[in-house]
């Protein structure tokens, strides 16, 4: 056996250089680079072997271990899982940083491979800075936290654990079926130890990502189960888009004229404009496929884990008869609703269903139902783009709870913008193959239902955790995907203020990003939720303590994000007027560094509504009349709504 004596560090950097990944006959080396932020806990182990050697990892410098995660996290989701970023952080307050993002990327399955520091295996120096010292148990550290939300965890105490622990990260980010974050906890000692490593343990690994095929008896129970009804809808989730089965879902909806709808990992996978794609479904989904959704009597869910929003907390599918089909390469997804399950990959699936059916000679009972819904949703559209503010009788979208001081944001913000009229601009305005990112706030609500997409896969959202401040963070990993391709973070002004750190990286790489703001001066979608369920304004307007009150009621803050953004060295744009807004636009797009256009938006003028329920925790005892009601009517909707 021939050996290489090496640290398990540098044994660490080699392996990661030989993994490839196949798909359909193609091959991809699976680790492109890595995110780095040095300190004690990992700079002389895997500093000094990405340092000595990085062979062809490329070696970025994050700003912040949240949002390099988040980078890595959306250059492996643009990627569609076929090629990932690796992250290495030091010990303690480094490596939890990088926990937000791990549930992130488990709570989505995408793939990235953390590599914290770790507190000394042999405890010699014990307490380490950062090191927090458990009286009840002295074998844990801060990284056992990312064990609740990483899909493979292991800590490398000896360098020959190094190879198992690999063997099975890398089971783990190439299964479709359930991967996601996975943690490799690196003690700092153990990076400088060295071991002579096997050269098997280095030589080139292809992982096939195969397709899983469908059971002939699944795929019976799933023709049956359609034959049996009417009124289909599909759901068209991520599993569609990761894998890449865009053309058999538009031949399977087409053949058999069952319309779609969109959640938020499934938009973009096939154009607004097809026939057949209603657009978002669910919570935040619009007038059309809520409709169509409702009087379905058959949901089939592809590739979607029928999260509350899509669901519309379990409350949206009103039909009596109405039953459930999956197809799913996880079990455990295609099991939820008492779904009659395939479990495959999408594109197989679809493909041996479409002809399956076609045997049959199915047709759903659709007339002119699916273009009067979007017929309607599409005039529904036309308004929302044209929702202007007027001093007197303005009647937001979200009417009812902020309506008297709409003057007052009017003059501390300096604009009359409202969050529709900029999205419908901002749609019309972009190329259309530039990638829009989002993940928290009111704006993936808006984009959901308002979004059309007009190349596949230029819609990138995060909402399997909705975490604020993967936006910006986000737009850099998909321009490291993307590089062609402008790429717009969609923030809200909270989003960007938890986290924007990655912009200044963006620059340092000159990879453009365009950040478009929208600057309504609170956490606006959760002032409408609490307003919306009786409380008042309580905590989410960004407004000065008042002296009087001792609350945070006094005046509103006035936040220059474009001046702050320019110290960075970002091109920016203040827009206060639709025509400020397409000027800044158009010119953003001339320009090679990445941009921010600091957006004021009056608050109240996001979307709201379109037929649909989210199930949240409302007070069942107030002092309040209307938390009351809110209450009441929260039970009102679970008697319609199914229990698991
Ligand atoms: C990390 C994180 N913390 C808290 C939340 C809860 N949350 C969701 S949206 C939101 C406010 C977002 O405000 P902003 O970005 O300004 O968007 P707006 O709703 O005003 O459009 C908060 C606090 C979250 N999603 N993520
Ligand atoms: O609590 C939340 C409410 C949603 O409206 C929002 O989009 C999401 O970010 C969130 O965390
Ligand atoms: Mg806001």
């Amino acid at each position: 056996m021939t050996t290489e004596r090496m640290t398990t560090a540098q044994a660490l950097v080699k392996f990661l250089n030989h993994q490839y990944v196949e798909v359909d006959g193609n091959e991809t080396k699976f680790i492109k680079g890595i995110f780095t932020i040095f300190g004690h806990g990992n700079v002389v182990g895997l500093g000094q072997a990405l340092e000595q050697d990085a062979g062809e990892l490329e070696v970025y410098q994050g700003r912040n271990e949240q949002g390099m995660a988040n980078a890595a996290m959306a250059f492996a989701k643009q990627k569609h899982r076929k090629q990932i970023m690796a992250c290495t952080s030091s010990v303690g307050p480094g490596s939890a940083n990088m926990v937000t993002t791990a549930a992130t990327a488990s709570a989505n399955n995408i793939p990235i491979l953390l590599l914290p520091g770790d507190v000394f295996a042999t405890r010699q120096p014990d307490p380490v800075l950062q090191q927090i010292e458990q009286t009840h148990d002295l074998s844990i550290s801060t990284n056992d936290a990312f064990r609740a939300v990483s899909k493979y965890w292991d800590r490398v105490n000896r360098p020959e654990q190094l190879m198992t622990a690999m063997i099975n990260a890398m089971r783990v980010l190439t299964n479709p079926a359930d991967t996601g974050a996975v943690t490799i906890s690196l003690p700092q000692d153990v990076q400088g130890e060295a071991f002579d490593f096997p050269s098997y343990f280095f030589k080139k690994r292809v992982h096939r990502m195969e397709r899983r095929l469908p059971t002939r008896e699944s795929v019976r129970d799933a023709v049956r189960l359609i034959q049996s009804k009417k009124k289909p809808i599909i759901i068209c989730g991520g599993g569609v888009r990761y894998s890449e089965a865009a053309a058999q879902l538009k031949a399977f909806s087409e053949a058999f004229h069952i319309p779609f709808g969109e959640t938020q990992a499934g938009k973009s996978v096939v154009e607004s404009d097809f026939f057949y794609n209603l657009g978002g479904v669910g919570v935040t989904g619009n007038l059309a496929a809520n409709s169509i959704a409702r009087e379905a009597d058959l949901v089939i869910g592809i590739g979607t884990r029928f999260t509350d929003f899509t669901t519309g907390s379990k409350e949206l599918f009103q039909h009596p008869a109405v039953e459930f089909l999956t197809l799913n390469i996880s079990e455990f997804h295609a099991n939820k609703l008492d779904a009659v399950k395939v479990v495959a990959d999408a594109k197989e699936a679809l493909r041996t269903l479409t002809a399956e059916l076609t045997q049959s000679g199915y047709q759903s009972g659709y007339g002119t139902e699916i273009a009067e819904a979007k017929r309607k949703w599409q005039a529904e559209l036309e308004r929302l783009h044209h929702v202007r503010y007027e001093e007197e009788a303005f009647v937001p979208e979200v009417s009812g709870q902020l309506d008297d001081v709409l003057s007052e944001y009017k003059e501390a913000l300096g604009t009359s913008l409202t969050q529709t009229s900029v999205i419908g601009q901002v749609n019309h305005l972009l190329d259309e193959d530039a990638i829009i990112v989002g993940a928290a706030g009111s704006l993936p609500g808006d984009l959901q239902r308002m979004w059309t997409s007009r190349t596949p896969n230029t819609y990138h959202m995060e909402y399997g955790y909705s975490c604020m401040g993967y936006e910006i963070a986000g737009a850099f990993g998909a321009k490291l995907a993307e590089p062609d391709k402008e790429v717009y973070a969609m923030v809200g002004d909270g989003s960007y203020q938890m986290l924007h750190s990655e912009l200044v990286t963006s620059l340092q790489e000159k990879k453009k990003i365009n950040v478009l703001l929208f600057d309504n001066s609170g956490f606006g979608c959760i002032n409408n939720l609490q307003m919306g369920n009786g409380m008042g304004s309580f905590g989410t307007e960004f407004r000065y303590r008042n002296e009087q009150s001792n609350k945070l009621d006094g005046e509103i803050l006035r936040i220059n994000f474009a001046q702050s953004a320019a110290g960075y060295g970002v091109k920016t744009y203040e827009a206060q007027t639709l025509e400020e807004l397409r000027f800044a636009l158009e010119d953003a797009k001339k320009q090679d560094v990445s941009t921010l256009i600091d957006i004021k938006v009056l608050p109240k003028t996001m979307t709201s509504g379109y037929d649909s329920w989210w199930h949240v925790g409302v007070a069942e005892v107030s002092e309040n009349g209307k938390t009351q009601e809110a209450f009441e009517e929260k039970k009102a909707h679970l008697t319609k709504a199914r229990l698991y």
